[in-house]
């Protein structure tokens, strides 16, 4: 504003008077300058003003001021604008008075006023003349140091520009730093927000905190003296438990040395029947070859008797034949002393004396050749008698040695039965360390239908640490690694896989809830590893191995004295709804509810058709019956894919005669549905919904196995009919086993990447201890239990 008044060029009285500039809009110091240094006479100066418009006052203000009522022209009276226009103007308004000295006087004194005031002009007029000059000499210095301050102002204007134009880099700077900083800020603020929400929760968590702190605080006074006796027995508690883990250490040596003994008394075993049994079939030989020389002998002794018998006769009839020919010879003496018989009667005597005699010979060399007989029978029977008491002594040992090796054999079989309680034990002990919840992961192999076999994607780790339990998969030049209780390769077969599991599946028989499932995307290989490929028994799946096996050992444990029965149902869940997939008759409106009992510990599924099987092969039939009746469809990933969870149940009960014990247990093996993201599965319409539920319960799934891992108050089980059945089994006291199966097909890379998350999400749960379920008779319930 300064600069601006100091350019603009000062206005001359002229121009002031021309704009008709009154005199109360000059300041007071400039009124001052045009009175000049007769601003003491401007009171007087008012006098001839007012003698102007009064006559009396005139005279009053001319006798004040002496001589100047004369007219005299020495003196300058000062005049006002409007005063000058009020002497200008008197005469008209006056009019001419008719008198013709009155009219002189005041024409004398009008022009003496006039005189006055034109000398007042005259003098104002080189006033303003000398002001003029003054004011151009000014006006000049001002321009020129206006122009030299335009010089200035320009210089300073460039000056300025640039400044202005560095300001505008730096502003447009700063604007890109405030956007930053808005941006930033505007972060911050939601930053801030979310802060402030965790701040108001933190707040309240704190208010409960310091609730529970104070409670705490409350209890601690109390819980420090159990502290201490807790220490004292936590210490007890160590060494306890570092004794137990020296045990654990030589209870598994010797579970392994146990384990040599076992297979070397199996063997022992074999070989000790194969040699009871050629003992048995000697024994039997000798038996038969006893029993024959017992016969022989038999046979020898009649023989000799009735040799004896035919002996005695001919001795008999050689003394009475002697007796004969002693009493023809004394007879033949008798005639031939009296002669008196004829010579005819002599010699048919003597032919008969002969022939007797003839007769005595053959009959003595009969004897002879009978008692040779004789003698040799007996050597012969003598020669029995010691093969006989030999082979007596030899059986006699024979029965010996199996009386012995049915010793052995009893208390080798005693020392199996305590073996495999003892696996048993440490099988529930070593599972009990790990957490009852394993996970196995199998990858299958490549598929035709796969990428190429280059792109190989997954790889397992060979050091020693991670071999045989992990898995490295690539993904966007990134390795990700996990690790699990095992891990299949590609090459791992059917049987391998049942191998690790059959321990598992034993522990059903002995009263446990056992619960097996298979994870993973459509097409990777659940159903391959569950139910195998039907017709093909190299390539059997879980399932039926299981039941085989179960079968198999529940008669091999018939000589302990159990006896086991088994009811077995197959459901499938599907879009959130359970199907009877042993139904006798399709029936589709048909509901079905899962119940719990009043303990929650035992679940239920009423109406369901439960059959009793007592054989594996009547297993097959049944899975073949459900695999017909499953939901199947076709997605992008696999021609037939299965749609829902199939959960087969077997529910076995065991009682011990010998020992009253009961049990139950019971084998879940359930074959879940594909999880696939709906983006990759491609599905729509019934697909896209099915996909969606099949979604749902999966992630029910994993909501209720990470709430139970981290033991929260409520465990989400009804928010699906998956979880909902499965409730005993997830439920702690049971033993679960999930596998998790991988597609080696580098495009399902994303897929298989969420599955081992998942998957090693929940290795690392630990969802309770697992129970055995024994009772006595009276408590079994016959319905058919999912835990
Ligand atoms: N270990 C394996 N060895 C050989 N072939 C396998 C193996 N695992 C899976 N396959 C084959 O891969 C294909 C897909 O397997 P499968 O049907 O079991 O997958 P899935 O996970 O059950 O799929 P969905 O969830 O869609 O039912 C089948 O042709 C199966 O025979």
């Amino acid at each position: 504003m300064a600069s601006r008044n100091q350019n603009r060029p000062p206005r001359s009285p002229s121009t002031m008077q021309k704009k008709g500039v009154g005199a109360e809009e000059i300041p007071s110091d400039k009124r001052r300058r045009i009175g000049g240094e007769k601003l003491v006479g401007l009171g007087r100066g008012r006098a001839p003003f007012g003698a102007l418009n009064n006559k009396s006052e005139v005279n009053e203000v001319s006798g004040a001021g002496g001589g100047s009522s004369d007219g005299s022209e020495g003196s300058v009276v000062d005049f006002t604008e409007e005063e000058v226009d009020a002497l200008l103007e008197e005469r008209m308004k006056k009019g001419i008075p008719r008198d013709t000295k009155k009219k002189m006087e005041n024409m004398v004194d009008l022009i003496k006023r006039l005189k006055q005031c034109v000398r007042w002009f005259k003098g104002k007029k080189e006033k303003l003349q000398t002001d003029l000059e003054s004011a151009e000499k000014k006006c000049v210095d001002t321009e020129n140091e206006m122009k030299t301050k335009i010089d200035e102002l320009n210089e300073a204007i460039l000056n300025l520009r640039t400044t202005i134009s560095s300001l505008e880099e730096k502003v447009a700077m700063e604007e890109s730093d405030k956007q930053e900083v808005t941006e930033c800020y505007r972060k911050e603020k939601e930053a801030r927000s979310v802060a402030e929400q965790t701040n108001i929760s933190l707040s309240t968590e704190l208010e409960k905190v310091c609730d529970e702190k104070s409670a705490i605080e409350r209890k601690a006074i109390a819980t420090e003296d159990l502290y201490k006796r807790s220490q004292e027995y936590n210490i007890s508690l160590q060494q306890y438990n570092s004794r137990l883990q020296s045990n654990l250490e030589t209870v598994n040596e010797a579970h392994k040395r146990l384990e040599t003994e076992k297979s070397s008394i199996v063997e022992n075993l074999s070989n000790a029947r194969g040699h009871n049994k050629a003992l048995q079939e000697q024994l039997a030989s000798l038996k038969a070859s006893q029993d024959e020389a017992t016969k022989g002998k038999d046979m020898l002794a009649t023989e000799l008797k009735f040799l004896r018998d035919e002996l005695k006769q001919i001795r008999d009839d050689r003394d009475h034949q002697l007796g004969q020919v002693q009493a023809l010879t004394g007879e033949v003496a008798k005639y031939k002393e009296y002669t008196g018989k004829s010579s005819e009667q002599l010699d048919t005597l003597t032919v008969k004396t002969s022939a007797l005699e003839e007769v005595c010979t053959s009959q003595r060399q009969q004897i002879d050749m009978l008692q040779k007989q004789l003698t040799a029978e007996r050597e012969k029977l003598k020669m029995a008698d010691l093969s006989f008491s030999e082979t007596r002594t030899v059986f006699e040992k024979q029965e010996t040695v199996i009386s012995q090796l049915r010793e052995r054999l009893a208390e080798k079989e005693f020392q199996v039965i305590e073996g495999e309680s003892l696996r048993k034990k440490l099988h529930n002990t070593i599972l009990e360390l790990k957490g009852n919840i394993r996970v196995f992961c199998r990858v299958r192999p490549l598929l035709p239908d796969d990428g190429p076999a280059a792109d190989m994607v997954v790889s397992f780790p060979s050091s020693t640490e991670a071999l045989g339990r992990g898995i490295e998969l690539a993904q966007s030049g990134q390795k990700y690694s996990f690790s699990f209780d095992k891990v299949f390769n590609q090459e791992a077969s059917q049987e391998d896989v049942f191998t690790e599991i059959s321990q598992l599946v034993q522990s059903a028989l002995d009263g446990y809830k056992v619960c097996i499932f298979a994870y993973g995307q459509t097409g990777s290989g659940k159903t391959y590893t569950m139910v195998g490929r039907p017709g093909l028994p190299e390539l059997k799946g879980l399932i039926p191995r299981s039941l085989e096996q179960i079968f198999l050992v529940s008669q091999s444990l018939k000589d302990q004295g159990w006896k086991y029965t088994m009811q077995a149902s197959v459901l499938e869940i599907y879009n959130e709804t359970i199907r009877d997939l042993l139904a006798p008759t399709e029936n589709p409106g048909k509901k079905y509810n899962i119940i719990h009992d009043a303990n929650g510990k035992n679940t239920y599924v009423p109406d369901l058709t439960i059959v009793d099987v007592c054989g594996a092969d009547e297993i097959s039939t049944l899975l073949q019956r459900a695999a017909q009746s499953r939901s199947v469809g076709r997605t992008q990933m696999n021609e037939q894919s299965s749609r829902s969870h199939f959960v087969f149940t077997l529910r076995i009960s065991g009682i011990n005669e010998n020992t009253e014990q009961q049990v139950q247990g019971v084998l879940n093996l359930i074959d879940l549905a594909g999880s696939e993201r709906l983006s990759k599965s491609g599905a729509t319409g019934d697909r896209l919904n099915e996909t969606k539920a099949i979604n749902k319960s999966l992630s029910c799934l994993s909501d209720v196995i990470f709430a139970l891992a981290k033991k929260e108050d409520h465990v989400p089980f009804r928010n699906s009919k998956l979880t909902t059945l499965l409730q005993p089994c997830l439920g702690g006291d049971s033993k679960t086993l999930m596998f998790v199966n991988i597609s080696p097909d580098p495009t399902s890379t994303g897929e298989s990447l969420c599955s081992l998350r998942f998957a090693a999400r929940v290795n690392s749960c630990e969802i309770g201890i697992p129970r055995r379920q024994t009772s006595t008779k009276s408590s079994s319930d016959s319905r058919l239990s999912y835990g």
